[in-house]
């Protein structure tokens, strides 16, 4: 096995070990020699460090500068040529042993053997069967998905059957009835693919990781996703069918009702089987999103209600029909005061709590127990312990991010109460997944960070990028300055710069206090030691105080710390100097062994060992017993007397300077200058997502030319009414899905992002969502007009100009509502596969509403009144006026045929306002769904921190 950074006693476990540097090998034989080995060639171990590190750093190139890389790779050529020598030296013996070793072991038998396991595959079916099973247990889990479901197709179908309330079997009826059957189509189209589609695209990578280890075959994986899929759909689709067919008593027949049923099972199997191929042949998620509304409304197009197929141009019909300021630093402060050395942050008896719930008990679980501690200007503090210690809890607690449960307890900031506002300005926090815009540079990155947290009032522009520049060489990032952050699918900077990058987001503001969860962990050694270092770095020069939870540091990476918090089980086991943990251990009883890395020793000695009942009484035992004789050490020892200032000291003389510095740190930059930074920012994202924006100008194009030739040339006779009605609807239906749901997807994924920089004050909601309208709007708009002078020339809808500006203007108000309506939800929910289910039942409902499918005139009074909170109603009201009001049509057939615009309308109510009444409404109905989104983004982003 390929193994990070064991522990000494993993180490040990392995009977022999491969070493290997740049793809050369520094040592192969018995783990148990290699010491041995090592120290023959001049390495020795030191005691207190773990091999395994020892001879990762030694093999390791050192990138921090050209002279140490320079003499680490010299290092690295000498164990590669000792080891060739070592192998030459070897007696006959030796080398013939080394020989097997290395062509026999690896080369053949065990290789072989391996690959003979590894070609050996389970059958078909069995392989099918866990997969499936696997992904009935997920999507059960999955309750909000399941909930979400059952409420669009209930909703939806109470909604629909109310809407079209006990058909009659008059004229008016005909409108209804296909209505009615349309609406049936759609529910088996949008509300199946989108959701779907986004839970298949979740578990795409994984199964791609998944099959890169042949775990399993494609067939079972693709054959168990459809087998989980199709049921649901067909379920959610039979409640809805069975509610809109008894309550708007379409003609009662069981044999006409299975059959309904039965055609539009088979409509969800076909919907399945497209989000299955969708998501199979389009890697990029963005790009997916567009061109499924765009072939589902082609589709929904072609299902004759909106055009009459006689009169679609061949061409089309033929193949679709069917288918640093440094006077403020707090050193200087500090020098001011008077103060030696400065208790930055200071906590006492923390609590706490949380309420659990299990087999229907509720139970209260403490995690954090009586942890005292404080932290001083310019040393760095390791919070160290095992899995679920509570390091994460404590570190959210002493940085204001705990959120729900009961806080208690003391926590002071420069000896003063916390003021979360300037205490946010004034310390830093570098999250443990670095969630940052992959598609800016690292430079980019820093300099809107530096524009949008330092203030105009003391940096200059220039002084901004100058310390920009500053951090960038602090963090040692200029070979990455201009390389793009990335993600997991656009290849950006390595792990280790992109937490640098992340640090010196934080760094940017010269705060007192910087709080790190777990900074190394996914890195290598040498870019763990290389962050640590860094920070103990700025730590030093800065005055900066940092606090970070590290999960198993290497015996390097330990000693750079100035103190360490043991934690077991919420409760602290030692807190102090780094160099005194190792006596203070052993005067307990515990001495730390020979070439073990203290820090796995005494998570070790804290870790609760569940390998059997035996193991964990006893390791229960020891814990305890290393709280409780912590507990005597630190009351005997009493915290302060360690040299620092006494408490009191600390809170009278520093309340003040706490005074001044908040104060600095609660200023704000302008609105403006604010909204600008972020309106570029966003800019800069857009136009550089190249999928994104290329679908979203070829998708307007391609539904332009398909729904334009499909219209071709309207006459103006009998048939051309449903048809200009059909082509007016479809320009409306360009404005909802097409525009909602890629930039839904675009939305979710960014606020995380921003509700992450709040946090730290970094700006104001308000500029935030003023950026966010101000970007989606336009790219709403621009990418639409192309479609919308295509349509309209192509089909030769009225050719005036009013008319034509008139309508623009009623397709740009419904693309603004549905970009309102978006920011609603996004801002809302969290879960984007919920959104999915709920805003497809949303958009649907809202094009039922629009006065196409069902005749007002007979709607229920019950669900009437639905149209006029309905956009859409008023959209294509509008529109149709427009189009509509001053035509005639030759008619051929009897008196049921409209002879002029005006009769047309009538009959399909669609003459309820006039046509600036309904823009008035639309643009009324905007600025509430505008309102809600903004009260919604504050009210969600902004979580309710428990402080002490
Ligand atoms: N809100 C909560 N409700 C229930 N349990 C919680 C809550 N918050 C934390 N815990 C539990 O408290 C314990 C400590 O959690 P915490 O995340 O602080 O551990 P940790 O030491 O950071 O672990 P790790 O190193 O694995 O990240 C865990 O057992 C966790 O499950």
């Amino acid at each position: 096995m390929t193994i990070h950074q064991p522990s000494a006693r993993i180490f040990n476990l392995f009977d022999k070990v491969i070493l290997l540097s740049q793809g050369h090998l520094v040592y192969f034989g018995a783990a148990r020699d290699a010491v041995g080995y090592f120290s023959k060639i001049g390495y020795q171990c030191p005691i207190h460090e773990n091999p395994a590190d020892y001879f990762v750093d030694l093999m390791s190139l050192d990138f921090r500068g050209d002279d140490v890389l320079v003499e680490s790779r010299k290092r690295v050529a000498g164990l590669v040529y000792s080891f060739i020598d070592y192998r030459a030296k070897s007696s006959s013996t030796e080398r013939l042993r080394f020989k097997y070793l290395c062509d026999q072991d690896i080369a053949t038998a065990d290789y072989e053997a391996a690959l003979g396991q590894y070609t050996h595959r389970n059958r078909w079916a069995y392989e099918y069967a866990v997969l499936a099973r696997r992904d009935w247990v997920n999507l059960m889990r999955n309750s909000s998905f399941l909930i979400s479901q059952a409420i669009q197709s209930l909703v939806t179908a109470l909604l629909v059957g109310f809407m079209f309330f006990y058909l009659k079997h008059d004229s008016v009826s005909v409108q209804n009835r296909l209505g009615v059957l349309y609406i049936i189509a759609i529910n088996a189209t949008f509300p199946t693919i989108m959701p779907a589609l986004y839970a298949f695209f979740g578990e795409r990578e994984i199964m791609l990781r998944e099959r890169s280890a042949a775990v399993y075959r494609v067939t079972t994986f693709y054959v168990a996703k459809a087998t989980t899929f199709m049921p649901i759909a067909l379920i959610s689709s039979t409640i809805f069918i069975t509610g809109v067919y008894f309550i708007s008593h379409l003609t009662f027949d069981v044999a006409k009702f299975f059959v309904t049923l039965g055609v539009l099972s088979c409509l969800n199997i076909v919907s399945i089987s497209f989000m299955l191929m969708t998501g199979s042949a389009v890697r990029n998620m963005d790009i997916a999103f567009v061109i499924a509304p765009a072939v589902v409304t082609v589709e929904l197009l072609f299902g004759g209600l909106l055009a009459n197929p006689t009169s679609i141009a061949p061409a089309i019909s033929d193949g679709s029909v069917g288918s640093n300021k440094p006077s403020l630093h707090a050193s200087d402060k500090k020098e001011d005061l008077g103060l030696e050395s400065e208790v930055v942050l200071s906590w006492r008896n923390i609590e706490y709590k949380v309420t659990t719930k299990a087999n229907k008990q509720t139970s209260v679980k403490t995690i954090l127990n009586s942890v005292s501690g404080h932290i001083n200007a310019g040393e760095i503090v390791a919070l160290i312990g095992s899995s679920g210690a509570g390091k994460t809890t404590l570190l959210n607690a002493l940085s204001g991010r705990i959120v729900g449960g009961q806080l208690t307890g003391d926590i002071r900031f420069q000896g003063s109460r916390r003021n979360p506002a300037s205490f946010k300005r004034l310390t830093a926090y570098v999250q443990q997944d670095d969630l940052m815009h992959p598609l800016l540079s690292v430079e980019e990155t820093l300099t809107y960070a530096a524009k949008l947290r330092l203030q105009n009032a003391i940096y200059s522009p220039s002084q901004k990028v100058e310390r920009v520049n500053e951090v960038i060489r602090q963090l040692r990032l200029e070979a990455a300055r201009n390389t793009r952050i990335g993600n997991a699918a656009t290849r950006g900077v390595s792990g280790g710069e992109r937490k640098r990058v992340s640090i010196g987001s934080e760094l940017l503001t010269d705060p007192k206090l910087l709080f790190l969860d777990e900074p190394t962990s996914g890195l290598d050694s040498n870019s763990s030691e290389m962050v640590v270092e860094l920070v103990k770095k700025i730590s030093v020069e800065q005055n900066t105080a940092a606090i970070m939870t590290i999960h198993q540091p290497n015996a390097r990476i330990f000693n750079l710390f100035d103190r360490v918090i043991l934690l077991s089980q919420g409760s602290v086991v030692y807190f102090g100097p780094t160099s005194g943990s190792i006596n203070y251990f052993a005067s307990i009883g515990y001495q730390c062994p020979m070439h073990e890395n203290p820090a796995d020793y005494f998570v070790d000695l804290m870790t609760l060992d569940y390998r059997s009942e035996g193991l964990l009484v006893e390791s229960r035992k020891r814990v305890n017993n290393l709280v409780e004789r912590f507990a005597v050490y630190s009351g005997q020892l009493d915290m302060r007397a360690d040299g620092k200032p006494n408490k009191h000291q600390v809170e009278s003389v520093e309340s003040s300077y706490a005074t001044i510095a908040n104060d600095v740190g609660s200023k704000k930059n302008s609105w403006i200058s604010e909204y600008i930074t972020l309106f570029r920012r966003d800019w800069t994202n857009i136009y550089r997502d190249i999928y994104y924006s290329v679908c979203q100008i070829l998708q307007p194009i391609a539904m332009c030319l398909m729904i334009g030739f499909m219209f071709y040339n309207l006459k103006h006779d009998e048939l051309s009414i449903q048809n200009r009605l059909g082509v007016l609807y479809i320009i409306i239906v360009q404005a909802t899905f097409p525009i909602f749901m890629p930039q839904i997807a675009l939305f979710v994924d960014d606020l995380v992002i921003a509700v992450r920089e709040r946090s730290s004050a970094s700006y104001r909601f308000s500029t935030y969502y003023a950026s966010k309208v101000s970007t989606y709007v336009p790219i709403a708009l621009l990418c639409n007009t192309l479609f919308y002078v295509g349509v309209y020339f192509i089909s030769r809808l009225d050719f005036d100009a009013r008319k034509f500006f008139i309508g623009m203007a009623v397709f740009y108000c419904q693309n603004v509502v549905t970009v309102g309506l978006m920011f609603i939800f996004g801002a809302w929910i969290k879960s984007i596969a919920v959104i999915y289910v709920l805003s497809t039942a949303v958009l649907t409902s809202q094009l039922l509403f629009s006065g196409l499918f069902a005749n007002f005139q007979t709607v229920t009074d019950v669900l009437s009144w639905v149209r006029w909170i309905n956009p859409i109603y008023y959209s294509f009201s509008a529109l149709a006026q427009n189009e509509m009001s001053d035509m005639t049509f030759a008619c051929s057939a009897g008196p049921q045929c409209s002879q002029t615009g005006k009769e047309v309308l009538s009959s399909y109510s669609l003459d309820g306002f006039n046509i600036w009444q309904d823009v008035l409404m639309l643009l009324l109905i905007g600025a509430v769904f505008y309102i809600c989104g903004f009260l919604l983004l504050i009210w969600k982003g902004t979580p309710k921190y428990l402080w002490v």
